[in-house]
């Protein structure tokens, strides 16, 4: 999977991120780094290829979506809102999928509920629900932890391995850097709409020359700029 990103944004000519570059390939989990409005997720935005200004090639298989914010009808029920993800794919049997993700994100008492009334964490958790309800190549997740519980938290990491150890890959956005660390494989960090450096922990760490933390490799980084 290839992301070549030359320039992309909101408005016509008006660039928020430029020359972004790199590969996904099957069974990696790539992390997407950097601080505020530093262009995390413009840079989904122009993978999913819906971003207003956008000049390069994206070349990516379907895949699981999770938004930065979650994004549910305001008059469908939890089961609605998986309804209408089976229909899309006319298989009743996903039904079962269903209902092991909704025991295991422990919402599966709430099916006849209006997910717009959940807490914070449990729109959260509808939202990984529906992304992980289809098994797929790619899952691209921005900010998957925001407002998990622990144990939701360890579950949603079980779940990652579980879908990587069968070949999926990951685009993840995250600012949990201790996190990023234990999960990915290779690492974006991105600055100001441009990348800053690229590679696994040990090649950012030559690039910074010292054996540190993913976090500190961050601060390093910031601070030399
Ligand atoms: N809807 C929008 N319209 C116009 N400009 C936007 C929009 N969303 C983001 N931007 C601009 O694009 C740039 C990159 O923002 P982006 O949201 O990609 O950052 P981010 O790395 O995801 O930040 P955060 O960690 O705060 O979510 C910023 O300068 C921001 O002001």
């Amino acid at each position: 999977m290839e992301i070549h990103i030359q320039q992309a944004g909101y408005v016509a000519n008006e660039p928020s991120i430029e020359q972004i570059e790199f590969l996904i390939t099957p069974g990696e989990i790539v992390g997407l780094i950097g601080g505020n409005g530093a262009g995390k997720s413009t840079t989904i935005q122009s993978v999913l290829g819906v971003i207003p200004y956008f000049e390069g090639d994206i070349s990516i298989p379907s895949y699981g979506y999770v938004p930065e914010r979650p994004l549910l009808y305001e008059h469908f029920t939890l089961r609605e809102h998986l309804q209408f993800l089976i229909d899309e794919f006319h298989d009743e049997n996903l039904w079962h999928k269903a209902n092991q993700l909704l025991t295991l994100f422990q919402i599966d008492k709430r099916l006849d509920d209006l997910p717009i009334y959940f807490s914070k964490g449990m729109q959260q958790k509808v939202m990984l629900v529906l992304a992980f309800l289809i098994e797929r190549p790619l899952y691209i997740l921005d900010e998957p932890f925001m407002g998990l519980d622990p144990r939701a938290m360890r579950e949603l990491l079980m779940l990652i391995d579980e879908r990587k150890q069968q070949g999926a890959s990951f685009l993840l956005c995250t600012h949990q850097l201790e996190m990023a660390e234990k999960l990915c494989d290779h690492y974006v960090l991105l600055h100001e709409g441009r990348m800053q450096a690229q590679g696994t922990l040990q090649e950012l760490q030559q690039i910074v020359g010292q054996p540190i933390s993913l976090l500190d490799i961050f601060y390093e980084l910031q601070g030399r700029l």
